[in-house]
Order: C-alpha cells, then sequence, then structure tokens
C-alpha cells in the first residue's frame, strides 16, 4: 500500500516498476511526476480518484494511433 499525505507527497515511491523522482508539476485533478524505470523515463500522472482522470485517458486513448501522442497507458 502507499502511504502519503498528499497527491503531491509521492516523490520516492515506486509505481508498477518506475521509480518517482521529480514532482513536475499539479493540476486539477492531480500531480505529475518525472519518473524512471532503468534508461526509460516517462511522466506520472496521478490522482487521488480514477474517475478525475478518467475522460482525459479516454481522449488519449481517441489518439493513440496519431504519431505525435507519447506513449502512455492508464491503471487505477
Ligand atoms: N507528459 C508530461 N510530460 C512532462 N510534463 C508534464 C506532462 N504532463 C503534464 N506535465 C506537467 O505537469 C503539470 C500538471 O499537469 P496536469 O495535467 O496535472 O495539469 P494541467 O493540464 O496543467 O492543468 P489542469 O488539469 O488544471 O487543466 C503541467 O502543467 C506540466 O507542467
Amino acid at each position: 500500500m502507499i502511504r502519503a499525505v498528499t497527491i503531491k507527497d509521492l516523490v520516492g515511491v515506486d509505481i508498477r516498476g518506475y521509480h518517482l523522482n521529480r514532482l513536475i508539476g499539479t493540476g486539477s485533478y492531480g500531480a505529475v511526476y518525472e519518473s524512471s524505470a532503468g534508461s526509460e523515463r516517462i511522466a506520472v500522472k496521478a490522482s487521488i480518484r480514477a474517475s478525475d482522470v478518467l475522460n482525459e485517458a479516454a481522449a488519449l486513448q481517441r489518439m493513440y494511433y496519431y504519431e505525435f501522442i507519447p506513449k502512455y497507458f492508464f491503471h487505477d
């Protein structure tokens, strides 16, 4: 279980093999972290409630086949 005071306090936590190195910024629905697994670096967006990011995830899913969309995945 991940224990954090707020969604902005996840630096140092490991999620699905990715280490959350640095808080990049926050928005209305969560916080975004610069994260890594070996040499791979990705942005991880964390939200307290999955429903907060479902619309965004659905929009990204629709754009999945366009070349400019970066690699991503969504899980709860
Ligand atoms: N994929 C990404 N790569 C790098 N930085 C990102 C990425 N996504 C978001 N960020 C950074 O994290 C910040 C917060 O992003 P987030 O998506 O949570 O909110 P937002 O879109 O800026 O605001 P809101 O959700 O209120 O419209 C952004 O302002 C941006 O600086």
